[in-house]
């Protein structure tokens, strides 16, 4: 090519580039289709996979470019602000996934990105208040005329409103939050101050500095306390029971409203500090763990596994290891494989908190490669490790569900250990599941996937048996450790011979006491948390439900007391609370509905397990662990610290208990009504019993001496029961699936629940029927649907439910009717939040 030519060539691109002058944005909101925007002149081009801040109605909001182009659209588009990335941060692969999800959940792509990026704590969304004329002019007016009335508030109010002013008299824009601090001023207030033009209000989106801080709350000493209320109490306790300080992010969990913290604040009793985020040293965990040269089965595991890492070969593998097979030492030398070959890899974990021994040993294997990502992060721990991994600096990624996206370079092994787990299903949009999604993106960077369980889901067996997956099995525990004896103990014939309902059987507590004897310990589960989950007027047979759900309240019990009648003098206990949408009521003295005084409490929850527990081995030391007593990260980690070191003797709880702790001393397992679970109205109910069970007991006998357990059941013919005393996946497995193939459920249909909700009862209604009736009146092969019906909870935080179940031969089938759904409720003007699509719905209530 001549000079001349190659000149005409570059003004050519030059020109082309001028061109480029479109760019369509995925933002996060649930409308499902991409914005366009107009590139201005002076900012840098954004390349695809760049985060850009546009506006968008009211607002400023962060989104990612999925594409650039040349085609004006109908309406003027509107320049893009800001363009925050030199470089894609999502690699195509990723954008690749995202695209998959967004079409295979049917959600918005903007909603998927805002899933995978937990880079939104960099951009700053803010509402900032600004003095307006008006409030100058009333500010200088109450100065000059003294304590005039300048409204009709009070003159508390007067003066908070007078000290909003005076704060921005100055002319700056500023936070509500630091306003609110600052002045003491409510949301209320302030709201009302813009109604009185007093006030302006603007929204700015900002990049963050990356130097990120954790803010604490310090408990300061010295204090005398003053009457404080119930929500302040709590938190005092949180704080002095953690030692005096803590992350404010950790005091959420708490639940209570926003205003305790800063309320104790301005009274002087806690300090907020900005501290830098020192992460690793938080979460580094104490003590190193040991390493196992692997046994013939974990060698052989091993290698089926290793061999495929780096071929470039997508290769899905079920391994399935019974309870105490080792697993955690194949993965561990797979992805020292993975690593040692210049390849990243990530761990999957349902919850890490809950198995902070996981974290100690992948630190002791990999050090400094590891990044941990998981629920209790704050926003800007989660993108500092996202920062890491992206750089690779760490290329061994450990975490939950959204950890499938993280941003490795050369990912080579995927692994999701304990598969079958539920919290694997996002039940927000997008409503992805995140085994599948791992398999998925195994398939689009050609790597390997490992799915382990010791009791695998029946989808992912099925795809192992028909020989879709590689299956790996391990059927004996490590150093030929017996698994538990499981016996069944019948509460009917316990009732007949007793003569009465009791909460233990006279076999689980003689059991019991004979292991604590011993020495040993023992371990009880009881899967409600709370005091009574039922509270009953004898009256009129009516449940106290939640004022917001078709829920019956939970009864807890505060801290300490002994019986019912121990009337407790303090609020913060003495509690009913609704365990779906966390409203919270004091127990009546009368029924709501009839005014009887014959309030009952049925069923036993894990708080009264314990106190009956106590009261039976008045010696014992007992522990708890559910979502009550296990709240920060750190809970766990100090309970079960206390159990290995044999603090703890007796440890009562929720499923939580259930979850791959490796405790040796403990010898007995009890399990306490886990059989209600079998009358849930889901397909997998029995599925779930099944699995519970064997993981229960999977605790038991996992050190020298050998394990026992004993199940309370009312169902001890049912087969989910019977095949997990067993320890027969492979016999339930097959009878599961052939109920699931004559009721064309999962694995042999594909599913999606369809709900259809309002907090208008008569617009849910008959946005359903409307639904209904055009379903009845359109044909789709191989589509079989349900409904519509309530919805197994009919009401939740105060919205109505109907569903739909879909089932179809075909996944595009499914995806088709869906669609065609989707574009019917538009015509019948149903809005998007009206609907949720849930493809694959694990849950289905
Ligand atoms: N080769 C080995 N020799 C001896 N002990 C081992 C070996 N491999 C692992 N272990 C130990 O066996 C125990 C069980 O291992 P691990 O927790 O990985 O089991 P698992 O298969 O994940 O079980 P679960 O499904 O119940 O979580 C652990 O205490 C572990 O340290
Ligand atoms: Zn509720």
């Amino acid at each position: 090519m001549n000079p001349a030519g190659s000149e005409n060539a570059l003004a050519e691109i030059l020109v082309a580039s001028r061109m480029l002058q479109f760019c369509d944005v995925a933002l996060p909101v649930p409308l499902d289709r991409v914005f366009t925007y107009k590139i201005g002149e002076a900012a840098e081009p954004p390349a695809i996979g760049c985060r850009v801040i546009v506006p968008f109605r009211n607002e400023k909001l962060t989104g990612i470019v999925t594409r650039i182009h040349q085609e004006p659209p109908p309406v003027e588009a509107k320049p893009i602000l800001a363009v925050l990335d030199g470089a894609p941060l999502l690699a195509p692969d990723l954008m690749e996934l995202a695209a998959w999800i967004s079409s295979y959940y049917l959600a918005p792509l903007g909603e998927v990105f805002r899933s995978m990026l937990p880079l939104m704590a960099e951009v700053k969304h803010q509402i900032l208040y600004r003095i307006a004329d008006k409030g100058r002019e009333v500010l200088y007016a109450s100065a000059n005329q003294g304590s005039s009335r300048h409204s009709r508030k009070s003159a508390e109010d007067q003066d908070v409103e007078y000290d909003v002013l005076n704060y921005l008299e100055a002319g700056q824009a500023e936070r509500v939050s630091k306003l609110r601090t600052a002045t003491g001023a409510t949301l209320d207030l302030l709201r009302s101050m813009l109604r009185k033009k007093w006030l302006l209000r603007e929204t700015s989106a900002v990049q963050r500095d990356a130097r990120r801080t954790i803010r604490y709350a310090v408990l300061l000493h010295d204090v005398r306390i003053p009457k404080l209320n119930a929500n302040q109490q709590c938190l005092l306790a949180e704080l002095a029971g953690a030692g005096g300080e803590m992350p404010v992010a950790e005091l959420r969990r708490l639940d209570l409203p926003d205003s305790t913290l800063g309320s104790l604040v301005r009274r002087g009793l806690v300090r907020l500090e900005e501290r830098p985020a020192d992460f690793h040293l938080a979460m580094q965990p104490m003590g190193s763990a040991l390493v196992h040269t692997l046994n013939p089965a974990q060698q052989a595991a091993f290698k089926a596994i290793a061999a495929s890492i780096g071929s470039g070969v997508f290769k899905p593998t079920l391994l399935r290891g019974v309870t105490g097979s080792g697993k955690t030492a194949v993965y561990l030398a797979a992805m020292q494989t993975a690593l040692d070959a210049g390849y990243s890899a990530i761990l999957l974990v349902p919850e890490i908190g809950l198995t902070p021994a996981m974290a100690a040993q992948l630190y002791t294997a990999f050090g400094s490669e590891v990044a941990l990502l998981h629920s209790a992060l704050i926003p800007g721990e989660r993108a500092e490790q996202w920062h890491r991994i992206r750089a690779g600096e760490a290329r061994i990624v450990v975490g939950t569900r959204s950890a499938v996206f993280a941003p490795v370079t050369r990912l080579g092994l995927i692994v999701v250990d304990e598969e079958h787990d539920s919290s694997y299903k996002q039940e927000e949009t997008p409503r992805y599941h995140a085994r599948d999604v791992a398999v998925m993106r195994a398939k689009l960077d050609s790597s390997v996937v490992v799915l382990g369980s010791a009791t695998p889901s029946l989808e992912s067996w099925r795809n192992a048996t028909t020989g879709k997956y590689a299956l790996i099995e391990m059927a004996q525990r490590v150093a030929d450790r017996p698994l538990p004896v499981v016996e069944l103990v019948d509460m009917r014939k316990e009732f007949q011979e007793t003569g009465q309902e009791q909460l233990f059987s006279r076999l689980l507590i003689e059991e019991t006491q004979a292991t604590l004897e011993r020495g040993e310990q023992a371990i009880i589960l009881l899967n409600r948390r709370g005091y009574s989950f039922v509270v009953l007027c004898r009256a009129c047979g009516e449940k106290l439900q939640c004022e917001n759900c078709a829920i019956s309240l939970t009864y807890h019990r505060p801290h300490g007391a002994t019986s019912l009648d121990d009337a407790d003098p303090s609020p913060t206990g003495q509690r009913l609370q609704c365990h779906y949408c966390g409203y919270k009521r004091t127990v009546p003295k009368v029924c709501p509905d009839c005014e009887s005084e014959h309030l009952h409490f049925l069923g036993a929850g894990s708080q009264q397990g314990e106190q009956r527990l106590q009261e039976i081995f008045p010696h014992a030391r007992i522990g708890r662990m559910d979502r009550d007593t296990v709240r920060g990260r750190h809970d766990m980690e100090r309970l079960l610290q206390r159990l290995h070191s044999g603090e703890i003797n007796l440890l009562v709880g929720t499923q939580m208990i259930a979850k791959g702790h490796d405790i040796h001393g403990v010898t007995l397992v009890g399990v306490v009504g886990a059989d209600f679970a079998l009358g849930l109205p889901n397909f997998r109910a029995a599925e779930r019993v099944f699995q519970l069970l064997t993981q229960v007991s999977g605790r038991a006998g996992r050190g020298e001496l050998p394990g026992r357990v004993l199940v309370q059941t009312y169902h001890s013919d049912h087969y989910a029961i019977r095949l997990a005393a067993a320890h027969d996946f492979k016999a339930f497995a097959e009878k599961e699936l052939q109920f699931r193939r004559w009721m064309h459920y999962p694995p042999f249909s594909v599913l999606a629940n369809l709900i259809v909700q309002s907090p208008r009862l008569e617009e849910a209604a008959a946005w359903s029927s409307q639904l209904g009736q055009w379903f009845a009146n359109t044909a789709f092969e191989g589509v079989r649907i349900l409904g519509p019906a309530t919805a197994p909870i009919s009401r939740l935080k105060r919205i109505y439910r109907f569903h739909f179940v879909i089932k179809a031969e075909k996944r595009a089938t499914l995806a088709r009717t869906l669609r065609a759904a989707l574009a019917r409720a538009e015509v019948l003007k149903i809005p998007s939040r009206g609907l949720i699509v849930d493809v694959d719905a694990v849950n289905l209530m």
